[in-house]
Protein backbone atom coordinates (compact mmCIF):
# COMPACT_ATOMS: atom_id res chain seq x y z
CA UNK A 1 0.00 0.00 0.00
CA UNK A 2 1.47 3.52 -0.95
CA UNK A 3 3.39 5.47 1.38
CA UNK A 4 4.21 2.39 3.60
CA UNK A 5 8.16 2.01 3.78
CA UNK A 6 9.44 -0.36 1.36
CA UNK A 7 11.26 -2.45 3.66
CA UNK A 8 8.53 -3.52 5.62
CA UNK A 9 7.37 -5.42 2.81
CA UNK A 10 7.59 -9.31 2.55
CA UNK A 11 9.06 -9.47 -0.89
CA UNK A 12 11.89 -6.66 0.21
CA UNK A 13 13.11 -8.64 3.07
CA UNK A 14 13.06 -11.71 1.04
CA UNK A 15 15.16 -9.67 -1.95
CA UNK A 16 17.54 -8.50 0.98
CA UNK A 17 18.02 -12.13 1.79
CA UNK A 18 18.97 -13.47 -1.97
CA UNK A 19 20.98 -10.70 -2.06
CA UNK A 20 22.83 -11.14 0.79
CA UNK A 21 23.33 -14.87 0.01
CA UNK A 22 23.44 -15.23 -4.15
CA UNK A 23 25.15 -11.88 -5.13
CA UNK A 24 28.55 -13.94 -5.67
CA UNK A 25 27.13 -16.61 -8.02
CA UNK A 26 25.37 -13.34 -10.39
CA UNK A 27 27.91 -12.89 -12.65
CA UNK A 28 27.21 -12.27 -16.47
CA UNK A 29 29.35 -14.54 -17.95
CA UNK A 30 28.21 -17.05 -16.05
CA UNK A 31 24.28 -16.43 -16.56
CA UNK A 32 25.04 -16.77 -19.73
CA UNK A 33 26.70 -19.48 -19.89
CA UNK A 34 24.33 -21.30 -18.47
CA UNK A 35 21.29 -20.48 -20.16
CA UNK A 36 21.48 -20.10 -24.50
CA UNK A 37 18.31 -18.55 -24.38
CA UNK A 38 19.04 -16.02 -21.74
CA UNK A 39 18.34 -13.19 -24.15
CA UNK A 40 14.89 -14.72 -24.93
CA UNK A 41 14.15 -15.55 -21.92
CA UNK A 42 14.75 -11.87 -20.64
CA UNK A 43 13.90 -9.25 -23.66
CA UNK A 44 10.15 -7.61 -24.37
CA UNK A 45 8.69 -6.85 -27.94
CA UNK A 46 6.48 -3.68 -27.40
CA UNK A 47 4.11 -3.13 -30.19
CA UNK A 48 1.61 -0.41 -29.51
CA UNK A 49 -1.60 -1.17 -29.45
CA UNK A 50 -3.31 1.34 -31.61
CA UNK A 51 -0.19 1.37 -34.38
CA UNK A 52 2.06 -1.46 -34.86
CA UNK A 53 4.67 0.56 -36.71
CA UNK A 54 5.16 1.87 -32.64
CA UNK A 55 7.49 -0.74 -31.77
CA UNK A 56 10.69 -1.34 -30.14
CA UNK A 57 12.57 -3.87 -28.02
CA UNK A 58 13.77 -4.37 -24.57
CA UNK A 59 16.93 -6.51 -24.04
CA UNK A 60 17.08 -6.39 -19.82
CA UNK A 61 18.97 -9.89 -20.21
CA UNK A 62 22.55 -7.93 -19.72
CA UNK A 63 20.98 -7.56 -15.51
CA UNK A 64 22.21 -8.90 -12.60
CA UNK A 65 18.84 -11.08 -12.49
CA UNK A 66 17.98 -14.66 -12.21
CA UNK A 67 14.09 -15.61 -12.95
CA UNK A 68 13.76 -16.15 -9.47
CA UNK A 69 15.11 -12.66 -8.68
CA UNK A 70 12.99 -10.99 -11.46
CA UNK A 71 9.96 -12.73 -9.73
CA UNK A 72 10.81 -11.63 -6.53
CA UNK A 73 10.99 -8.22 -7.53
CA UNK A 74 7.61 -8.36 -9.27
CA UNK A 75 6.17 -9.56 -5.90
CA UNK A 76 7.58 -6.58 -4.71
CA UNK A 77 5.80 -4.39 -6.87
CA UNK A 78 2.35 -6.35 -6.22
CA UNK A 79 3.08 -5.93 -2.36
CA UNK A 80 3.49 -2.27 -3.14
CA UNK A 81 -0.20 -2.17 -5.01
CA UNK A 82 1.39 -0.54 -7.84
CA UNK A 83 -1.56 -1.95 -10.31
CA UNK A 84 -3.93 -0.74 -7.59
CA UNK A 85 -2.19 2.78 -7.85
CA UNK A 86 -1.85 2.75 -11.48
CA UNK A 87 -5.55 2.13 -11.80
CA UNK A 88 -6.38 5.09 -9.42
CA UNK A 89 -3.94 7.25 -11.19
CA UNK A 90 -5.69 6.50 -14.52
CA UNK A 91 -9.41 7.37 -13.17
CA UNK A 92 -8.21 10.22 -11.47
CA UNK A 93 -7.90 9.85 -7.72
CA UNK A 94 -5.56 12.52 -6.04
CA UNK A 95 -3.06 10.46 -5.68
CA UNK A 96 -0.75 13.43 -5.51
CA UNK A 97 -1.77 13.85 -1.60
CA UNK A 98 0.55 16.61 -0.46
CA UNK A 99 -1.42 18.59 -3.22
CA UNK A 100 -4.66 17.28 -3.22
CA UNK A 101 -4.33 16.42 -7.05
CA UNK A 102 -5.16 14.31 -9.44
CA UNK A 103 -2.05 13.05 -11.53
CA UNK A 104 -3.73 13.19 -15.08
CA UNK A 105 -0.89 13.50 -17.66
CA UNK A 106 -1.91 10.55 -19.37
CA UNK A 107 -5.83 12.45 -19.76
CA UNK A 108 -3.48 14.81 -22.49
CA UNK A 109 -3.13 12.48 -24.48
CA UNK A 110 -6.33 10.11 -23.97
CA UNK A 111 -8.40 11.12 -27.16
CA UNK A 112 -11.78 10.08 -24.44
CA UNK A 113 -10.59 6.71 -24.59
CA UNK A 114 -10.02 6.35 -20.98
CA UNK A 115 -13.31 7.18 -18.77
CA UNK A 116 -11.63 9.93 -16.73
CA UNK A 117 -13.59 12.17 -13.96
CA UNK A 118 -11.51 15.38 -13.31
CA UNK A 119 -12.67 19.51 -13.57
CA UNK A 120 -11.05 20.34 -17.11
CA UNK A 121 -10.22 16.45 -18.36
CA UNK A 122 -13.48 17.58 -20.97
CA UNK A 123 -11.57 20.49 -21.96
CA UNK A 124 -8.42 19.22 -23.01
CA UNK A 125 -9.67 18.30 -26.94
CA UNK A 126 -10.73 22.27 -26.98
CA UNK A 127 -7.26 23.45 -25.97
CA UNK A 128 -5.84 20.63 -28.53
CA UNK A 129 -8.33 22.35 -30.89
CA UNK A 130 -6.81 26.00 -30.32
CA UNK A 131 -3.43 24.79 -30.55
CA UNK A 132 -3.96 23.13 -33.78
CA UNK A 133 -5.73 26.10 -34.92
CA UNK A 134 -3.16 28.74 -33.71
CA UNK A 135 0.06 26.67 -34.72
CA UNK A 136 -1.14 26.30 -38.35
CA UNK A 137 -1.89 29.71 -38.46
CA UNK A 138 1.56 30.57 -37.72
CA UNK A 139 2.99 28.33 -39.88
CA UNK A 140 1.07 29.12 -42.85
CA UNK A 141 1.92 32.84 -42.85
CA UNK A 142 -1.37 33.62 -41.53
CA UNK A 143 -0.93 34.68 -37.99
CA UNK A 144 1.04 38.75 -38.75
CA UNK A 145 3.25 40.47 -36.80
CA UNK A 146 2.28 44.13 -35.87
CA UNK A 147 4.03 45.70 -38.87
CA UNK A 148 2.09 42.82 -41.52
CA UNK A 149 4.92 39.94 -41.84
CA UNK A 150 4.64 36.96 -40.98
CA UNK A 151 6.05 34.86 -37.90
CA UNK A 152 9.67 33.36 -38.61
CA UNK A 153 10.67 33.25 -34.88
CA UNK A 154 9.51 31.83 -31.88
CA UNK A 155 11.12 31.99 -28.46
CA UNK A 156 9.95 29.93 -25.64
CA UNK A 157 10.53 31.40 -22.18
CA UNK A 158 9.86 28.53 -19.45
CA UNK A 159 11.90 27.07 -17.03
CA UNK A 160 11.73 23.40 -15.73
CA UNK A 161 8.76 21.35 -16.87
CA UNK A 162 7.83 24.69 -18.90
CA UNK A 163 11.44 24.27 -20.80
CA UNK A 164 12.72 20.47 -20.65
CA UNK A 165 10.30 18.97 -22.42
CA UNK A 166 9.59 21.08 -25.79
CA UNK A 167 13.64 21.44 -25.86
CA UNK A 168 14.07 17.69 -25.91
CA UNK A 169 11.37 16.98 -27.93
CA UNK A 170 12.22 19.46 -30.99
CA UNK A 171 15.69 18.44 -30.56
CA UNK A 172 14.82 14.91 -31.08
CA UNK A 173 12.11 15.86 -33.99
CA UNK A 174 14.23 18.41 -35.72
CA UNK A 175 13.97 16.17 -38.83
CA UNK A 176 10.10 16.74 -39.24
CA UNK A 177 10.51 20.53 -38.09
CA UNK A 178 9.69 23.61 -40.14
CA UNK A 179 13.52 24.50 -41.46
CA UNK A 180 12.30 28.17 -41.91
CA UNK A 181 10.71 28.97 -38.35
CA UNK A 182 13.62 29.11 -35.99
CA UNK A 183 13.12 28.34 -32.15
CA UNK A 184 14.95 29.46 -29.34
CA UNK A 185 14.31 28.59 -25.47
CA UNK A 186 15.33 31.09 -22.72
CA UNK A 187 15.18 29.30 -19.13
CA UNK A 188 18.13 31.11 -16.93
CA UNK A 189 17.36 34.32 -15.00
CA UNK A 190 21.21 34.86 -16.15
CA UNK A 191 20.52 37.61 -18.53
CA UNK A 192 22.98 36.30 -20.47
CA UNK A 193 20.10 33.67 -22.13
CA UNK A 194 17.87 36.46 -22.55
CA UNK A 195 20.23 38.64 -24.54
CA UNK A 196 22.10 35.99 -26.62
CA UNK A 197 18.54 34.93 -28.01
CA UNK A 198 17.42 38.37 -28.65
CA UNK A 199 20.15 39.46 -30.81
CA UNK A 200 18.70 36.26 -33.28
CA UNK A 201 15.49 37.99 -33.13
CA UNK A 202 13.52 40.82 -34.85
CA UNK A 203 10.61 42.07 -33.10
CA UNK A 204 8.60 42.69 -36.34
CA UNK A 205 8.61 38.61 -36.72
CA UNK A 206 9.25 37.13 -33.33
CA UNK A 207 6.59 35.19 -31.33
CA UNK A 208 7.34 34.49 -27.31
CA UNK A 209 5.72 32.26 -25.40
CA UNK A 210 5.54 32.44 -22.00
CA UNK A 211 5.44 29.06 -20.34
CA UNK A 212 4.50 28.54 -16.82
CA UNK A 213 1.76 26.68 -15.10
CA UNK A 214 2.03 29.07 -11.96
CA UNK A 215 2.97 32.04 -14.05
CA UNK A 216 4.77 32.94 -10.87
CA UNK A 217 7.83 31.55 -11.30
CA UNK A 218 10.59 34.58 -10.84
CA UNK A 219 13.09 33.69 -13.57
CA UNK A 220 10.05 33.31 -16.20
CA UNK A 221 8.25 36.19 -15.33
CA UNK A 222 11.44 38.55 -15.13
CA UNK A 223 12.93 36.80 -18.49
CA UNK A 224 8.85 37.68 -19.90
CA UNK A 225 8.96 41.49 -18.45
CA UNK A 226 12.55 42.13 -20.15
CA UNK A 227 11.38 40.24 -23.92
CA UNK A 228 8.64 42.55 -23.37
CA UNK A 229 10.38 46.08 -22.79
CA UNK A 230 12.78 44.91 -26.00
CA UNK A 231 10.11 44.01 -28.16
CA UNK A 232 8.25 47.66 -26.94
CA UNK A 233 11.38 49.51 -27.56
CA UNK A 234 10.73 48.99 -31.26
CA UNK A 235 6.71 48.99 -31.26
CA UNK A 236 6.16 51.47 -28.91
CA UNK A 237 2.43 50.88 -29.05
CA UNK A 238 1.41 47.82 -26.20
CA UNK A 239 -1.68 47.14 -28.57
CA UNK A 240 1.26 45.18 -30.63
CA UNK A 241 2.11 43.18 -27.99
CA UNK A 242 -1.39 40.68 -28.22
CA UNK A 243 0.43 39.67 -32.06
CA UNK A 244 3.73 38.86 -30.35
CA UNK A 245 2.68 37.22 -26.80
CA UNK A 246 1.12 33.68 -26.43
CA UNK A 247 0.80 32.50 -22.76
CA UNK A 248 0.80 28.31 -21.53
CA UNK A 249 -0.41 28.62 -18.06
CA UNK A 250 -3.22 27.39 -15.32
CA UNK A 251 -3.32 30.97 -14.28
CA UNK A 252 -5.61 32.63 -16.07
CA UNK A 253 -5.65 35.93 -13.84
CA UNK A 254 -1.97 35.93 -13.79
CA UNK A 255 -1.60 35.90 -17.40
CA UNK A 256 -4.50 39.00 -17.73
CA UNK A 257 -2.37 40.89 -15.57
CA UNK A 258 0.84 40.43 -17.65
CA UNK A 259 -0.86 41.98 -20.30
CA UNK A 260 -1.82 39.02 -22.05
CA UNK A 261 -5.15 38.47 -23.11
CA UNK A 262 -6.89 35.42 -22.43
CA UNK A 263 -7.71 34.63 -25.93
CA UNK A 264 -3.99 34.23 -26.59
CA UNK A 265 -3.17 31.92 -23.47
CA UNK A 266 -3.35 27.93 -23.75
CA UNK A 267 -4.76 26.84 -20.73
CA UNK A 268 -3.70 23.61 -19.09
CA UNK A 269 -5.19 22.32 -15.45
CA UNK A 270 -3.24 21.43 -11.73
CA UNK A 271 -3.42 18.03 -12.38
CA UNK A 272 -0.84 18.34 -15.23
CA UNK A 273 2.65 17.98 -13.29
CA UNK A 274 4.98 20.32 -14.72
CA UNK A 275 7.89 17.59 -15.51
CA UNK A 276 4.60 15.57 -17.35
CA UNK A 277 3.61 18.70 -19.02
CA UNK A 278 4.75 18.55 -22.50
CA UNK A 279 1.67 16.94 -23.71
CA UNK A 280 -0.46 19.63 -22.51
CA UNK A 281 -0.29 23.36 -23.77
CA UNK A 282 3.35 23.55 -22.87
CA UNK A 283 3.63 21.49 -25.65
CA UNK A 284 2.48 24.60 -28.18
CA UNK A 285 6.44 25.15 -29.43
CA UNK A 286 6.69 21.59 -30.05
CA UNK A 287 3.30 21.82 -32.37
CA UNK A 288 5.30 25.00 -33.87
CA UNK A 289 8.14 23.53 -34.95
CA UNK A 290 6.93 19.92 -36.26
CA UNK A 291 3.20 20.95 -37.18
CA UNK A 292 -0.15 20.04 -35.10
CA UNK A 293 -0.01 16.47 -36.68
CA UNK A 294 3.39 15.49 -35.41
CA UNK A 295 2.47 16.50 -32.26
CA UNK A 296 -0.67 14.74 -32.64
CA UNK A 297 1.56 11.80 -33.16
CA UNK A 298 3.89 12.30 -30.59
CA UNK A 299 0.78 12.00 -28.21
CA UNK A 300 -0.54 8.90 -29.74
CA UNK A 301 2.40 7.10 -29.18
CA UNK A 302 2.42 7.85 -25.63
CA UNK A 303 -1.49 6.92 -25.73
CA UNK A 304 -0.22 3.56 -27.09
CA UNK A 305 2.51 2.96 -24.14
CA UNK A 306 -0.21 4.17 -21.58
CA UNK A 307 -2.42 1.53 -22.40
CA UNK A 308 0.15 -1.03 -22.49
CA UNK A 309 1.55 0.28 -18.80
CA UNK A 310 -2.65 -0.31 -17.81
CA UNK A 311 -3.30 -3.59 -19.09
CA UNK A 312 -0.01 -5.84 -19.45
CA UNK A 313 0.87 -8.16 -16.60
CA UNK A 314 3.53 -7.33 -14.72
CA UNK A 315 6.09 -10.16 -16.18
CA UNK A 316 5.58 -8.12 -19.82
CA UNK A 317 5.21 -4.91 -18.69
CA UNK A 318 7.91 -2.60 -19.99
CA UNK A 319 7.71 0.42 -17.19
CA UNK A 320 7.27 -2.30 -14.68
CA UNK A 321 10.50 -4.19 -16.20
CA UNK A 322 12.83 -0.77 -15.87
CA UNK A 323 11.53 -0.58 -12.70
CA UNK A 324 12.39 -3.30 -11.35
CA UNK A 325 15.40 -3.84 -12.83
CA UNK A 326 16.55 -0.19 -11.22
CA UNK A 327 15.11 -0.85 -7.94
CA UNK A 328 17.43 -4.09 -7.80
CA UNK A 329 20.54 -1.55 -8.19
CA UNK A 330 19.37 1.23 -6.13
CA UNK A 331 18.18 -0.51 -3.10
CA UNK A 332 20.13 -4.04 -2.89
CA UNK A 333 23.10 -2.93 -5.12
CA UNK A 334 23.37 0.62 -3.43
CA UNK A 335 24.35 1.98 -7.07
CA UNK A 336 23.43 5.60 -6.60
CA UNK A 337 22.89 6.92 -10.36
CA UNK A 338 21.38 6.09 -13.71
CA UNK A 339 22.90 6.02 -17.14
CA UNK A 340 20.64 7.39 -20.31
CA UNK A 341 22.40 6.55 -22.82
CA UNK A 342 20.66 7.61 -26.39
CA UNK A 343 22.82 6.11 -29.76
CA UNK A 344 21.48 8.89 -31.38
CA UNK A 345 22.22 12.66 -31.76
CA UNK A 346 18.93 14.11 -32.24
CA UNK A 347 17.84 12.47 -28.47
CA UNK A 348 21.01 13.93 -27.26
CA UNK A 349 18.81 15.75 -24.40
CA UNK A 350 16.86 13.16 -23.22
CA UNK A 351 18.99 12.36 -20.02
CA UNK A 352 18.87 16.35 -19.01
CA UNK A 353 14.83 15.60 -19.76
CA UNK A 354 14.52 12.88 -17.31
CA UNK A 355 17.07 14.42 -14.57
CA UNK A 356 13.67 16.31 -13.73
CA UNK A 357 11.21 13.50 -14.93
CA UNK A 358 13.16 11.12 -12.45
CA UNK A 359 14.69 13.55 -9.80
CA UNK A 360 11.94 16.02 -9.31
CA UNK A 361 9.92 13.36 -9.17
CA UNK A 362 11.31 10.25 -6.34
CA UNK A 363 14.38 12.80 -4.86
CA UNK A 364 12.53 12.26 -1.54
CA UNK A 365 13.12 10.94 1.81
CA UNK A 366 9.75 10.58 3.74
CA UNK A 367 7.27 8.72 2.31
CA UNK A 368 3.37 9.76 1.79
CA UNK A 369 2.44 9.18 5.12
CA UNK A 370 5.62 10.83 6.52
CA UNK A 371 8.13 8.23 7.55
CA UNK A 372 11.63 8.82 7.06
CA UNK A 373 12.47 5.80 4.71
CA UNK A 374 15.49 3.87 5.85
CA UNK A 375 16.64 2.83 2.03
CA UNK A 376 17.42 4.90 -1.12
CA UNK A 377 15.05 6.70 -2.89
CA UNK A 378 15.39 8.18 -6.21
CA UNK A 379 18.76 7.68 -8.50
CA UNK A 380 20.82 10.33 -9.77
CA UNK A 381 19.88 10.44 -13.40
CA UNK A 382 22.94 11.22 -15.96
CA UNK A 383 24.12 10.50 -19.88
CA UNK A 384 24.91 11.94 -23.33
CA UNK A 385 24.17 11.01 -26.61
CA UNK A 386 26.63 8.02 -27.86
CA UNK A 387 29.21 7.91 -29.19
CA UNK A 388 30.56 11.48 -27.14
CA UNK A 389 29.86 9.94 -23.70
CA UNK A 390 32.70 7.01 -24.81
CA UNK A 391 35.35 9.88 -25.09
CA UNK A 392 33.76 11.08 -21.63
CA UNK A 393 33.15 9.10 -18.72
CA UNK A 394 33.30 5.75 -19.83
CA UNK A 395 36.48 5.04 -18.00
CA UNK A 396 34.51 5.39 -14.77
CA UNK A 397 31.73 3.62 -16.44
CA UNK A 398 33.79 0.46 -17.02
CA UNK A 399 36.81 0.20 -14.76
CA UNK A 400 35.74 2.46 -12.19
CA UNK A 401 34.49 1.73 -8.85
CA UNK A 402 30.99 2.49 -8.78
CA UNK A 403 28.09 0.24 -10.17
CA UNK A 404 26.40 2.24 -13.01
CA UNK A 405 23.50 0.54 -14.26
CA UNK A 406 22.57 2.10 -17.94
CA UNK A 407 19.89 2.16 -20.12
CA UNK A 408 21.36 2.31 -24.27
CA UNK A 409 18.94 3.22 -26.39
CA UNK A 410 18.87 3.69 -30.33
CA UNK A 411 17.11 3.32 -33.81
CA UNK A 412 18.04 0.40 -36.07
CA UNK A 413 17.52 2.90 -39.24
CA UNK A 414 18.99 6.44 -39.43
CA UNK A 415 17.19 9.22 -40.58
CA UNK A 416 20.62 10.85 -42.10
CA UNK A 417 22.13 7.59 -44.31
CA UNK A 418 24.94 9.32 -45.69
CA UNK A 419 27.68 7.22 -46.78
CA UNK A 420 25.27 4.41 -47.26
CA UNK A 421 24.88 4.36 -43.49
CA UNK A 422 28.28 4.14 -42.65
CA UNK A 423 28.03 6.64 -39.65
CA UNK A 424 25.12 4.39 -38.59
CA UNK A 425 26.84 1.00 -39.03
CA UNK A 426 29.99 2.55 -36.89
CA UNK A 427 27.31 4.01 -34.44
CA UNK A 428 25.25 0.77 -33.97
CA UNK A 429 28.45 -1.34 -33.89
CA UNK A 430 29.08 0.95 -30.67
CA UNK A 431 25.38 0.82 -29.37
CA UNK A 432 25.95 -3.06 -29.21
CA UNK A 433 29.51 -2.91 -28.09
CA UNK A 434 29.53 -1.18 -25.34
CA UNK A 435 26.88 -3.22 -23.38
CA UNK A 436 28.87 -6.37 -24.37
CA UNK A 437 32.19 -5.04 -22.44
CA UNK A 438 30.30 -4.02 -19.61
CA UNK A 439 28.90 -6.94 -19.15
CA UNK A 440 31.59 -9.56 -20.08
CA UNK A 441 34.50 -7.36 -19.61
CA UNK A 442 38.26 -8.55 -19.89
CA UNK A 443 39.91 -10.98 -17.73
CA UNK A 444 43.50 -11.19 -16.57
CA UNK A 445 43.85 -14.02 -18.62
CA UNK A 446 42.89 -12.82 -21.69
CA UNK A 447 45.01 -9.47 -20.81
CA UNK A 448 48.12 -11.33 -20.32
CA UNK A 449 47.62 -13.15 -24.00
CA UNK A 450 46.91 -10.01 -25.69
CA UNK A 451 50.16 -7.79 -23.97
CA UNK A 452 52.95 -10.92 -23.83
CA UNK A 453 55.30 -12.16 -20.90
CA UNK A 454 57.27 -8.85 -20.63
CA UNK A 455 54.52 -6.58 -19.13
CA UNK A 456 54.68 -5.35 -15.85
CA UNK A 457 51.96 -7.33 -13.57
CA UNK A 458 50.60 -3.21 -13.04
CA UNK A 459 49.77 -2.90 -16.75
CA UNK A 460 48.49 -6.02 -16.57
CA UNK A 461 46.25 -5.25 -13.71
CA UNK A 462 45.61 -1.79 -15.67
CA UNK A 463 44.00 -3.34 -18.13
CA UNK A 464 41.94 -5.40 -16.94
CA UNK A 465 37.60 -5.06 -17.37
CA UNK A 466 36.04 -6.92 -14.28
CA UNK A 467 32.66 -6.45 -16.23
CA UNK A 468 29.58 -7.65 -14.42
CA UNK A 469 27.56 -3.87 -14.60
CA UNK A 470 24.53 -3.97 -15.69
CA UNK A 471 23.04 -2.35 -18.80
CA UNK A 472 19.10 -2.32 -20.60
CA UNK A 473 18.89 -1.98 -24.18
CA UNK A 474 16.23 -0.59 -25.88
CA UNK A 475 15.97 -0.41 -29.97
CA UNK A 476 13.34 0.66 -32.52
CA UNK A 477 13.03 0.27 -36.43
CA UNK A 478 13.34 4.46 -36.37
CA UNK A 479 12.79 7.90 -34.47
CA UNK A 480 9.64 9.12 -35.11
CA UNK A 481 6.57 11.41 -33.42
CA UNK A 482 4.93 8.27 -32.31
CA UNK A 483 7.99 5.87 -31.08
CA UNK A 484 9.15 9.08 -29.04
CA UNK A 485 5.68 9.68 -27.57
CA UNK A 486 6.14 6.17 -26.51
CA UNK A 487 9.37 6.02 -25.05
CA UNK A 488 9.13 8.84 -22.97
CA UNK A 489 5.91 7.89 -21.45
CA UNK A 490 7.53 4.66 -20.38
CA UNK A 491 9.93 5.83 -18.53
CA UNK A 492 7.29 8.34 -16.85
CA UNK A 493 5.43 5.26 -15.67
CA UNK A 494 8.60 3.61 -14.91
CA UNK A 495 9.27 6.57 -12.41
CA UNK A 496 5.77 6.06 -11.24
CA UNK A 497 6.16 2.42 -10.16
CA UNK A 498 9.38 3.03 -8.38
CA UNK A 499 7.82 5.85 -6.84
CA UNK A 500 5.09 3.41 -5.51
CA UNK A 501 7.52 0.82 -4.42
CA UNK A 502 9.36 3.60 -2.44
CA UNK A 503 6.06 4.61 -0.84
CA UNK A 504 6.69 8.51 -1.55
CA UNK A 505 5.14 10.75 -3.26
CA UNK A 506 6.37 11.61 -7.09
CA UNK A 507 4.16 13.82 -7.82
CA UNK A 508 4.76 17.23 -5.36
CA UNK A 509 8.13 19.05 -5.37
CA UNK A 510 8.69 20.34 -1.92
CA UNK A 511 12.67 20.10 -2.22
CA UNK A 512 12.58 23.30 -4.63
CA UNK A 513 11.31 25.59 -2.30
CA UNK A 514 13.57 26.28 0.32
CA UNK A 515 16.21 27.94 -2.24
CA UNK A 516 13.69 30.04 -3.72
CA UNK A 517 12.98 31.54 -0.56
CA UNK A 518 15.99 32.12 0.77
CA UNK A 519 17.33 33.42 -2.54
CA UNK A 520 14.01 36.40 -2.38
CA UNK A 521 15.65 37.41 1.04
CA UNK A 522 19.05 37.66 -0.12
CA UNK A 523 17.70 39.51 -3.12
CA UNK A 524 16.24 42.16 -0.75
CA UNK A 525 19.23 42.48 0.66
CA UNK A 526 21.46 42.88 -2.41
CA UNK A 527 18.97 45.64 -3.92
CA UNK A 528 20.01 47.71 -0.91
CA UNK A 529 23.55 49.11 -0.35
CA UNK A 530 25.16 48.67 2.95
CA UNK A 531 25.78 45.41 5.20
CA UNK A 532 23.76 42.19 4.77
CA UNK A 533 22.82 40.63 8.05
CA UNK A 534 21.20 37.10 9.46
CA UNK A 535 23.51 35.07 7.64
CA UNK A 536 26.08 32.31 8.55
CA UNK A 537 29.86 33.45 7.83
CA UNK A 538 30.19 32.12 4.72
CA UNK A 539 26.97 33.62 2.79
CA UNK A 540 27.86 36.52 4.46
CA UNK A 541 31.69 36.68 3.73
CA UNK A 542 30.56 35.56 -0.43
CA UNK A 543 28.27 38.39 -0.21
CA UNK A 544 31.02 40.36 0.84
CA UNK A 545 33.46 39.88 -1.87
CA UNK A 546 30.63 40.12 -4.43
CA UNK A 547 29.89 43.68 -3.03
CA UNK A 548 33.62 44.35 -3.60
CA UNK A 549 33.80 43.63 -7.36
CA UNK A 550 30.58 44.24 -8.36
CA UNK A 551 30.09 46.64 -10.81
CA UNK A 552 26.38 47.41 -11.29
O1 LIG B 1 5.87 26.11 -15.05
P1 LIG B 1 6.21 26.90 -13.83
O2 LIG B 1 5.06 27.06 -12.88
O3 LIG B 1 6.85 28.20 -14.21
O4 LIG B 1 7.32 26.05 -13.02
C1 LIG B 1 8.56 25.80 -13.64
C2 LIG B 1 9.30 24.72 -12.88
O5 LIG B 1 9.59 25.13 -11.54
C3 LIG B 1 9.63 24.00 -10.69
O6 LIG B 1 10.89 23.91 -10.14
C4 LIG B 1 8.58 24.15 -9.59
O7 LIG B 1 8.84 25.37 -8.93
C5 LIG B 1 9.31 22.80 -11.57
O8 LIG B 1 8.61 21.81 -10.91
C6 LIG B 1 8.54 23.41 -12.69
O9 LIG B 1 8.54 22.61 -13.86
Amino acid sequence: MSGRLASDYAAWKKLQTIYDTEKSQLVLRELFAQDADRFKNFSEEYVSPDDPAVTFLLDYSKNLITKPIFNALLDLVREAEVETYRDKMFSGEHINTSEDRAVLHVALRNFDEFKISEEGVSEVSTVLQHMKEFTESVRNGKWKGYTGKTIDTIVNIGIGGSDLGPVMVTEALKAFSKRDLAAHFVSNIDGTHLVETLKLCNPETTLFIIASKTFTTQETITNAESARDWFLQTAKDKAHVAKHFVALSTNTKAVTAFGISSDNMFQFWDWVGGRYSLWSAIGLPIALVIGYDNFEQLLRGAHGMDKHFKETPLEKNLPVILAAVGIWYNDFYGAHTQLLLPYDQYLHKFADYFQQGDMESNGKFVTKGGQRVNYQTGPIIWGAAGTNGQHSFYQLVHQGTKLIPADFIAPATTINPIRNSLHHRILLSNFFAQPEALAFGKTEEEVRKEVGPNSSEALIKSKVFEGNRPSNSIIFPLLTPATLGALIALYEHKIFVQGVVWGINSFDQMGVELGKVLAKAILAQLEKPGDVTGHDSSTTGLIHYYQKYRKE
